[in-house]
């Protein structure tokens, strides 16, 4: 049985519909610049990179071992040891039928051998070398170029850098690479209840949250943040906080306000000084997420739920901030879990449950709500490693159904 939810108007905005908009009306402001390595973490590149190299650019072993040629190899025979290819150090003669030359991990395979026999299946006894077992030609030798080919792209345009990719971008030997300028985000909450940490409540205060999950968020972006702090709420104040920061920055991202109470100026203050994008979502939490533009600055109003806030920004903003910064951003991967417990729905809204996702003993993924739904109830969303995808027009979930995730674990959050 569903309930009528009375918060689920008609004619709220589909997510993807909004999503689609607010990307078309969005366009890459960063320009690129040459930065070195050691500073290269959490850019984007602003260029396709090709391999200047083979890698490995030398055959070489997988193993320690001994280097021999398996062509030339006799049944109970000993090999002759001959040397010696360690790496860094290769061996500079040729290994002929009948030899073999010791070799470690990562040494360049000597001339003539073309195989290497790990030495736990190996005798060695008086310069002599027995060896067990068949051994077939290439065994244990890594190829040139078996990882990346000269010429051969690497990474397009629009990658972020992680340490994986830093890690490839350094066995290239590249030392200086252009990425786009990272994003300038100003960033301010609304709210005469909001304190900072640290402060005293008053009746009726709270502390502001909201500032502080976003600023880590963007922060782990690689996105600079000017912190406007907490504005009150009176409309000449946000007012000139907005019109200052669309001039200073390239992104404007707000909490609160932005419904429809008394003191939410959020949207009318959009509609004179810039112009609404669109307001209002089909989606729960964060249904009043407004965007718009003021002077060509985006314009990113977030719900003041803490919940709402979290989660309207990585369905929206991310993407949009994404764009902004020259990022290719992959659709979010999502899974096939059984839930484990009921969980309630209203038709009206896509819903984004917080939820913690777990492997059962028959391999298949379970699923359980991370806590309490209601969108100010931020410790379910610090519990959860998975959000749940709820569709706009379905009802409740029942123990045991099937469902789609999304794992939040381990991203900017
Ligand atoms: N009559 C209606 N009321 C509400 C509707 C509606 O459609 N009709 N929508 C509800 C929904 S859904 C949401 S979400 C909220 C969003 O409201 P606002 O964006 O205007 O946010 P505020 O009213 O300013 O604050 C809501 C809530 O969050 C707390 N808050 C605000 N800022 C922070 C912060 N920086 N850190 C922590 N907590 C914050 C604030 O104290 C309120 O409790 O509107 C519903 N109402
Ligand atoms: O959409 Mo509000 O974010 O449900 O609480």
């Amino acid at each position: 049985m569903t309930t009528i939810d009375h918060c689920n108007q008609p004619g709220l905005r589909p997510y993807l519909d909004a999503k689609q908009e607010m990307l078309n009306q969005l366009d890459k402001v960063s320009k690129c610049e040459l930065v070195g390595l050691e500073q290269l973490l959490n850019r984007i590149l602003a260029d396709d990179i090709h391999s200047p190299i083979d890698v490995p650019s030398f055959a070489n072993s997988a193993m320690d071992g001994y280097a021999l040629s398996a062509s030339t190899l006799v049944a109970d025979t000993p090999l002759t040891l001959i040397g010696a290819s360690l790496a860094g150090h290769p061996f500079t003669g040729r290994v002929a039928a009948g030899e073999c030359v010791r070799i470690m991990t990562g040494a360049a395979l000597p001339l003539g051998a073309d195989s290497v026999v790990m030495q736990e299946n190996c005798h060695l006894d008086a310069q002599l070398v027995s060896v067990s077992g068949t051994v077939t030609s290439g065994q244990n030798v890594r190829f040139p170029a078996e990882d990346l080919a000269q010429g051969e792209l690497v990474f397009s345009a629009g990658t972020r850098i992680n340490a994986r990719v830093l890690a490839v971008l350094s066995s290239l030997g590249l030392e200086q690479l252009y990425v786009y300028r990272p994003l300038t985000v100003a960033l301010l909450s609304t709210g005469d209840e909001l304190r900072s940490p640290g402060q005293l409540l008053g009746p009726g205060d709270i502390y502001d949250s909201n500032r502080i999950a976003l600023r880590a968020m963007l922060h782990s972006l690689g996105v600079k943040v000017i912190d406007y702090g907490i504005i009150k709420d009176q409309p000449d104040l946000i007012r000139q906080a907005l019109v200052k920061a669309a001039s200073e920055t390239d992104a404007i991202i707000t909490s609160g306000g932005v419904s429809v109470g008394d003191a939410d100026y959020i949207k009318q203050i959009l509609e004179e000084v810039g112009r609404i994008g669109f307001w209002k979502l089909a989606i729960k939490p964060g249904k009043p997420f407004a965007f718009g533009q003021i002077n060509d600055c985006p314009f990113f109003g977030l719900p003041g739920n803490p919940v709402s806030a979290a989660v309207t920004f990585h369905l929206l903003v991310r993407p949009a901030l994404a764009k902004l910064a020259g990022e290719t951003l992959a659709a979010p991967v999502t899974l096939p879990a059984k839930t484990l417990m009921a969980f309630k729905k209203t038709p009206g809204r896509m819903d984004f449950q917080r939820a913690i996702v777990s492997t059962q003993a028959d391999g298949s993924l379970g699923v359980i709500a991370a806590g309490a739904q209601s969108s100010g109830v931020f410790s379910a969303m610090a519990q959860a490693n998975c959000l749940l995808h709820l569709e706009q027009d379905r009802g409740d979930v029942a123990e045991g159904e099937r469902v789609t995730l999304e794992l939040i674990d381990g991203l900017y959050w």
